[in-house]
């Protein structure tokens, strides 16, 4: 084989974190942005390590609070609340005190909620002996204020460098920076779709060529200032989009309806979780 050839690697990507049947290495961050409780329930159950980014926790405590009915408050306790806790209400933090959660105080200016989650996390992996890296899951993030979702953007792309995996999800997107180099993505179309894009947000311009997608690109330049891939299609037949570029680009598809977890769902988790035990 030539020793180019050898050098050569394409990056595989497959969106596991929503199916809650399978369990991996995954970091969940929740922000103050809404999100739907079954939404919420995929992304928990895939993930070991749950926090919320300040006035997260008001989300996350207010969906559950009165699901048809029940609380289920308790079921999804996280591991940690971290930020300058200027949004987390009185009511939620005494709560989750008092369900034991760590609850952690970081008043710099510097720095957004968001940014000292991901700093407790990588202290959290520190301190494990596992050497492989979470996936990061940052659930919402991608709507509501202009500079919080373009903090995010600015933040995924400048995480490049230290983190292999980190997606942003919400009730209608999930997104992620593809870094320059060639991706393999197996799309699970009864999730995602029909829509998706290709967006050149914080480069000058990049070469893009694609397979897989309704209107493909060979060789073509994109940039902000120029052609901009949106409201471009997955095609239902073709179970792998491939993606090659020759600098760091935003991928993102529109997610489906995602249908509520029946309550057999929930009392496995609960069994899973809590020991089946009410509080
Ligand atoms: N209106 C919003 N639009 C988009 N994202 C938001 C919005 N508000 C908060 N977030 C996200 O949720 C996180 C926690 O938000 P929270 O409301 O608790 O704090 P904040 O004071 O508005 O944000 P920060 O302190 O991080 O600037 C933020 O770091 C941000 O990522
Ligand atoms: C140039 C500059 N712009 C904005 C802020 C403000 N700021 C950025 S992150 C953050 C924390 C929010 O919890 C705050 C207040 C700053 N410090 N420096």
């Amino acid at each position: 084989m030539p020793a180019s050839a050898a050098a050569y690697s394409v990056t595989p990507w497959e969106i596991s974190f929503l199916d809650p049947l399978r369990q991996s290495r995954n970091a969940l961050i929740i922000l103050n942005q809404p999100f739907s409780f079954p939404l919420l329930h995929r992304v928990w159950q895939s993930s070991t390590w749950h926090a919320c980014a300040d006035g997260g926790a008001n989300r996350l405590h207010d969906v559950l609070r009165d699901h048809d009915g029940k609380d289920l408050r308790h079921l999804y306790t996280p591991d940690l609340i971290k930020g300058d806790l200027d949004s987390l209400r009185n009511d939620v933090g005494t709560y989750y005190s008092s369900h034991g959660v760590r609850i952690v105080h970081d008043e710099d200016q510097y720095s957004t909620d968001l940014m000292k989650c991901i700093a407790a996390l990588v202290e959290d992996e520190k301190t494990e002996r596992h050497v492989e890296q979470h996936t990061i899951v940052i659930l919402g993030g991608l709507s509501g204020r202009l500079d919080q979702t373009v903090h995010t953007l600015s933040l995924l792309h400048k995480l490049r460098r230290s983190r292999k995996r980190v997606f942003v999800i919400t009730d209608d997107n999930v997104a992620w920076l593809l870094d320059s180099g060639e991706h393999r993505i197996t799309v699970d179309h009864s999730t995602f779709g029909p829509t998706c894009g290709l967006l050149p947000l914080g480069i000058d311009s990049t070469v893009l060529t694609t397979t897989g997608l309704r209107w493909n690109l060979t060789d073509h330049p994109s940039s902000f200032d120029g052609m901009v891939s949106t409201s471009n299609h997955l095609l239902p037949d073709e179970p792998v989009v491939s993606i090659k570029t020759t600098k760091p680009i935003w991928w993102t598809m529109e997610l489906r309806p995602i249908a509520p977890p029946s309550r057999r769902s929930i009392e496995a988790h609960d069994a899973a979780c809590c020991d089946g035990h009410s509080s």
